[in-house]
């Protein structure tokens, strides 16, 4: 098997490179490619590892053919079209906590910045001024600091804030109560924040709801004579309302690491005197980018060569030591959805997936994937367990997943029940030793069969002389029968003859067994 082939296309600490290389992967590291030459090369890769500088636009993924794996050395995903990676069946992963330490610090550093005007205090300085009476700076002891964004990042910075001896204040909607009291912080809502805090410090994703956080109108809400400090995301102040604060006084200073627009050429804060920046480098220690470049290169190499799975934001994790006990599974679950899809002409409108025994003991979200991707691949070759969830959903499918504690009849089993206009239909499976998927109850009738390769699905009357008839229609027809499987409800019932074949059987074949006599339903499947 060849190695999967990965991209570097960020700068990015070397360590990523050898991680890659020692973990089975072949790599190569170019930074600094522009979208066009990204997109001519993108479709030989099966993963591409990323800073913030290159953009996994739409366009790119559309190209990425071979791409399995989307992997950011860092925090923020914005710069990558995680519902068009998620439509295309690629994973997105990011690092979470590998440079958490080194952001809080950079706030924390702008934050003294700030109260004691050191870059201006520095630059004229060196300049050969020796300005001591201009500046005048205030101690952070005592002050209250407001934190919007109470997640990692904010936690850190808290808790460096309450080791400077300063109150903090926080507002994050999911923070609770009893996180608050652990923190040994003051939950707040947001105008109580803007009113009590002395400084303001930003740790939010830039979404919906936090886009222009610090508005002009919530500016004019906070206690005059405010320090703000953003090393989060551009975007969470309004930089025009901002600079209109600064000149008025309302906001004393304030210190920039992210920009609505990066790179930041140009600013309605550049200039004034009590605005300090950095060119986005809350990230940007040796600590860090180590970190991140370790981290982001283990797993993307763990998903390409193991199938497991950390910290992707479009798929459930699964670790390496689970990814090889699923692996069984996910063959039986895959076949049981493309079972029900095949069979089911496509009027779906719910799906269940219930898990008994061995199986209910496994993450269920991977099974629950694995069968999606069944499913849609009888609509869309290029599904996969990561897209399936999404083309489910947009093709209004109610999905639902069960969990039996209880063992059945077998000690695992995975049984697949469609809703279709013609009610219910249900297909079930087993691991017949440790590995080997096995079909063992279809639409409630008792049959034992591998489904694999090409294969014919017969309901017939159970009577005498049938089997004989289709055996000579496919010897007839020059088609071999590798495996003859048999079930039915009861004697002189209906009847449920699934073969093995091994060749596609022709339409004309299907035609003449769908005539032989007492036959119902003749349908060939590929698995
Ligand atoms: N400047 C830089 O180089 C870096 C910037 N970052 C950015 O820092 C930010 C924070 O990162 P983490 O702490 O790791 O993220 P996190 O996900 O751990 O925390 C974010 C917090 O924001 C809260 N939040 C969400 N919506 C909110 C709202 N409307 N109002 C108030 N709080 C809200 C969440 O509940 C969560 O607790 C992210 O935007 C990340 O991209 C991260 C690393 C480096
Ligand atoms: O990679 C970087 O330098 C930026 C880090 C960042 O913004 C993040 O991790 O969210």
């Amino acid at each position: 098997m060849s190695k999967p082939k990965v991209l570097i296309s960020d700068k990015m600490d070397p360590n990523a490179a050898r991680i890659f290389e020692e973990r089975g992967c072949d790599v190569d590291v170019k930074p600094g490619m522009t979208p066009d030459e990204l997109k001519a090369v993108i479709g030989q890769y099966d993963g591409l590892a990323i800073r913030s500088a290159t953009k996994v636009t739409k366009d790119i993924l559309e190209a990425a053919d071979n791409l399995k794996v989307v992997g950011r050395a860092g925090i923020g995903v914005d710069n990558v079209d995680i519902p068009a990676a998620s439509a295309k069946g690629v994973v997105v992963m990011n690092t979470p906590f590998g440079n958490s330490i080194t952001t809080a610090e950079h706030a924390i550093a702008m934050m003294f910045a700030l109260a004691r005007e050191i870059p201006a205090a520095n630059t004229r300085t060196q300049a050969g001024e020796w300005p001591k009476n201009d500046f005048m700076g205030v101690e952070v002891t005592g002050k209250t600091l407001g934190l919007i964004g109470a997640g990692n990042i904010g936690s850190i910075v808290a808790s460096r804030a309450l080791g400077l001896r300063m109150k903090v204040v926080a507002y994050d909607p999911f923070l609770t109560e009893e996180r608050a009291i652990e923190m040994g912080v003051e939950k707040a809502d947001l105008d109580t924040l803007l009113a009590k805090a002395d400084f303001i410090t930003l740790h939010t994703p830039l979404t919906d709801e936090t886009r222009n956080i610090l508005s002009a109108e919530n500016l004019a809400k906070t206690k005059k004579g405010v320090r703000i400090v953003n090393c989060a995301r551009g975007g969470l102040i309004d930089e025009a309302a901002l600079a209109e604060a600064l000149d008025s006084g309302q906001v004393a200073g304030a210190a920039l690491d992210v920009f609505q627009t990066e790179p930041a050429k140009d600013s309605p804060l550049f200039g004034k005197p009590n605005f300090i920046c950095t060119p986005h480098l809350g990230a940007s220690t040796t600590e860090a980018q180590v970190n991140v470049a370790l981290q982001v290169a283990e797993q993307m190499a763990d998903y390409l060569v193991n199938g497991g799975v950390t910290n992707a934001l479009n798929m459930p994790s699964l670790s390496a030591e689970e990814a090889p006990k699923l692996k069984p599974y996910m063959k039986l679950a895959e076949n049981l959805g493309s079972l029900v899809g095949q069979l089911a002409h496509g009027n779906l409108t719910k799906i269940s997936i219930e898990r008994e025994g061995a199986a209910a003991e496994l993450s269920g979200k991977p099974i629950e994937g694995a069968v999606l991707a069944g499913l849609m691949r009888c609509y869309s070759d290029t599904v996969n367990m990561v897209n399936a969830p999404y083309l489910a959903k947009e093709r209004g499918l109610d999905v639902r997943s069960i969990r039996h504690e209880k063992e059945g009849a077998y000690n695992t089993l995975i049984r697949v029940t469609v809703g279709t206009e013609q009610g219910d239909r249900s297909v079930a499976g087993t691991l017949f030793g440790a590995d080997a998927p096995r079909l063992v109850e279809m639409f409630g009738v008792g049959i034992e069969a591998e489904l694999s390769g090409d294969m014919l699905y017969i309901v017939n009357e159970d009577a005498p002389g049938f089997i004989g008839r289709i055996g000579t229609l496919l010897g007839e027809n020059g088609i071999n029968i590798g495996t003859f499987h048999l079930g039915r409800r009861q004697a002189g019932g209906e009847a449920v003859l699934l073969l093995s074949v091994d060749a596609p059987i022709p339409p004309e074949v299907v035609k003449a067994a769908c005539a032989l006599e007492g036959v119902k339903v003749v349908m060939p499947l590929a698995f």
